[in-house]
């Protein structure tokens, strides 16, 4: 089932001289179970792409669909909830928040949501435990090493039925062999059902994706499925 559909999106900032084609004509699908890396220099679009795949951001023109929902037709009500149910967004800088433990933090996405406290501390405690972090869940984020503040940042945006997992450098300054355990973390949610775009600048971490799409100045320049020919199974 196709999860993520962008056709011919393209987002344009400012006006006039100062105009700047972040993303132009950008088609991309990603289905159930597939993990997409997006890769390309600085400044060529890639963020935009994660935030205009998420409802963040909206495209200038081209069409957006999460689970078939095309988000230009949505009210905001309904996008904010598509949003908060569907999707889980892991940002570079994680956002956790320092005084609140590792559960509460996991929780939180769901409490906002109007979920019960019990039935999302549930959630949460079982999101936990698919990462193997159920033992930190008392600590706080400044208890827990970055590589372990990436993986409860992975747990709060898997938590509960999302099923859209936007990653924008979850690696981010992480040694290689944590980089490769939260590969291997989002390898594995992909394996159980969700859809991941990952945001990546280290050609390394391509190898476990199905799919990468290098941008170029906004536009796809090169598109690989590595999953029809069995290379990225071999690669990692
Ligand atoms: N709000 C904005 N207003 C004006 N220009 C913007 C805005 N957001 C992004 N841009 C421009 O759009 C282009 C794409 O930016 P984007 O952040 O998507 O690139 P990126 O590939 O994620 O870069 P990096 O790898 O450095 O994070 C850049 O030229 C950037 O300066």
């Amino acid at each position: 089932m196709t999860v993520l559909q962008l056709d011919a999106v393209t987002r344009v900032h400012g006006a006039g001289d100062n105009t700047v084609h972040a993303l132009r004509e950008v088609s991309l699908t990603a289905a159930t179970g597939e993990l997409v890396a997006v890769m390309g220099p600085s400044g060529s679009g890639k963020s935009t792409l994660l935030n205009v795949a998420g409802g963040l951001d909206r495209p200038t023109s081209g069409t957006v669909a999460v689970e078939g929902a095309d988000l230009s037709t949505l009210r905001l009500r309904d996008l904010v909830a598509l949003r908060r149910r569907h999707i889980g967004y892991v940002f570079q800088d994680l956002n956790l928040i320092p005084s609140l433990n590792v559960i509460e933090n996991v929780m939180l996405p769901h409490e906002l949501d109007g979920v019960r406290r019990a039935t999302a501390k549930k959630q949460a405690a079982s999101a936990l435990a698919e990462i193997g972090l159920a033992h930190m869940a008392a600590r706080y984020p400044d208890e827990i090493s970055g590589g372990q503040r990436q993986r409860v940042a992975i747990a709060r945006a898997l938590v509960g039925e999302r099923r859209l997992l936007l990653a924008d450098e979850p690696t981010g300054a992480l040694d290689s062999a944590a980089g490769d355990d939260i590969l291997a973390l989002l390898r594995s949610r992909c394996e159980a059902g969700a859809t991941v775009l990952l945001v990546t600048h280290e050609a390394r971490y391509a190898a476990w994706a199905d799919k990468v799409v290098f941008l170029r100045d906004g536009a796809i320049a090169d598109s690989t499925d590595l999953s029809s020919d069995g290379s990225a199974a071999s690669a990692r």
